[in-house]
């Protein structure tokens, strides 16, 4: 019995040096990393998880917001051999996006990726090179080619939720807002009239709904956290270190409602953006929906487009009721993070004729119990 229990404490004793030893190893190499430079703060880390525990509960855009008010604009996390650091004010996205492009237009490898997208040939994933260039152009330039299209099935899925998810979210805040869903009926009867639809070109001559679009792009920011983007060389952001090979996210959820920059952040107020010069295209770094740089949203154009078209057709052509015994009060704004950052519950409106019979006959639409 003795030798037995002498036994298992020499092992347990070696368990333990064994364990102790790991540690020291790894906070040493951790030390070895650190006195590289000065990294951003971040909070405290693990042994081997690193920083795991803090993303594992509710929504990343959310965890990451609340990581940022306490340790600051620039974070650095550390998950496993993944280095992370997340950027949360538009004055280092800036710094990200446009002073440091060159350095940070690149996209993380992967085995998703490498999987999923063909060692990384596609445009979303694909790092900086000949490939992405060649891709990008090809999209700019003949995207509506629809053989071109076919060729890059991750461009339509980059687009198929994010323009759909946005009009849900536009919806669903008008609803929420008599008063705005009147404002923005008035100005579609004033531009357009009654006897005819809403046509793309008119969509220029409505400013109010081109509000109604980027204070929804401001306020439901569905890329909430882009990307990610990935450094190809060491560099220095906002005074810190920044190794090459860092995996950067831009947290443009976060910066698209910074309460530094915007008057009662979490309200929806199109008329914010009235007489404004503040634009949605990335040249304004304190409202980012769609990124800057190299790496901005390639199907920005095609996706205002479609967004100011379909609210505005639906308003125009259809008065939108809730359900009987609902309220726009009990309309609720929760989010479900997935690819994008949807709509969590489903939207149930009731939608009737607003025009006369004979308009929507005209345009081909067939309309029944209207
Ligand atoms: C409201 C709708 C949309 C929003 C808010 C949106 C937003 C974004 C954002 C934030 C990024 C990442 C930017 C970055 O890396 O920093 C992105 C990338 C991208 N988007 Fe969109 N997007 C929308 C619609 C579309 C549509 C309609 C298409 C295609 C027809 C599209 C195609 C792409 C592609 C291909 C990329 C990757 C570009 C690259 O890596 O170089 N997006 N989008």
């Amino acid at each position: 019995m003795e030798d037995l229990i002498a036994v298992l404490t020499s092992w347990s004793v070696q368990f333990m040096a064994a364990l102790v030893f790991l540690y020291v190893l790894l906070k040493s190499f951790k030390r070895v990393r650190y006195t590289a430079g000065k990294r951003p703060p971040g909070p405290p880390s693990l042994p081997l998880i690193g920083h795991l525990h803090h993303l594992l509960f509710g929504l990343p855009h959310h965890s990451f917001t609340k990581i940022a008010e306490k340790y600051g604009p620039i974070v650095w996390l550390e998950v496993g051999a993944l280095r992370l650091v997340v950027v949360t004010s538009s004055d280092i996205a800036r710094e990200v996006l446009k002073t440091q492009d060159h350095i940070f237009a690149s996209r993380p490898p992967g085995i998703m990726t490498d999987l999923v997208f063909n060692k990384g040939q596609d445009l979303v994933f694909s790092p900086l090179n000949d490939n992405f260039r060649r891709a990008r152009k090809v999209f700019t330039t003949e995207l509506l080619s629809q053989k071109r299209i076919d060729s890059f099935k991750d461009i339509i899925s980059a687009g198929a939720e994010t323009t759909p998810d946005t009009i849900v979210r536009a919806i669903t805040e008008l609803v929420r807002h008599p008063n705005i869903i009147e404002r923005l009926q008035s100005e579609l009867d004033d531009v357009i009239g009654k006897e005819r639809l809403v046509e793309e070109a008119d969509l220029n001559n409505l400013e109010y709904l081109q509000a109604v679009v980027k204070e929804t792009l401001r306020l439901h920011t569905v890329v909430g956290l882009g990307i990610p983007h990935f450094s190809t060389e060491a560099t220095k952001v906002s005074g810190y270190d920044i190794p090459a090979n860092t995996q950067v996210m831009l947290n443009y959820y976060a910066i698209n409602r910074d309460a530094k920059v915007w008057k009662n952040p979490l309200k929806f107020d199109p008329s914010r953006f009235l007489n404004s010069p503040v634009d949605v295209r990335g040249h304004h770094y304190v409202l980012l929906p769609f990124g800057a740089g190299r790496r901005r949203c390639p199907g920005m154009n095609l996706a205002l487009v479609n967004v100011a078209y379909n609210i505005a057709q639906l308003i125009h052509a259809c008065p939108i009721s809730l359900p009987e015994g609902l309220t726009h009060l009990d309309v609720d704004v929760e989010e479900k993070f997935g690819m994008t950052v949807a709509r969590g519950n489903p939207l149930n409106l009731l939608i009737k004729r607003r025009l006369p019979l004979d308009v929507y006959r005209r345009a081909g639409l067939q309309l029944s119990g209207v």
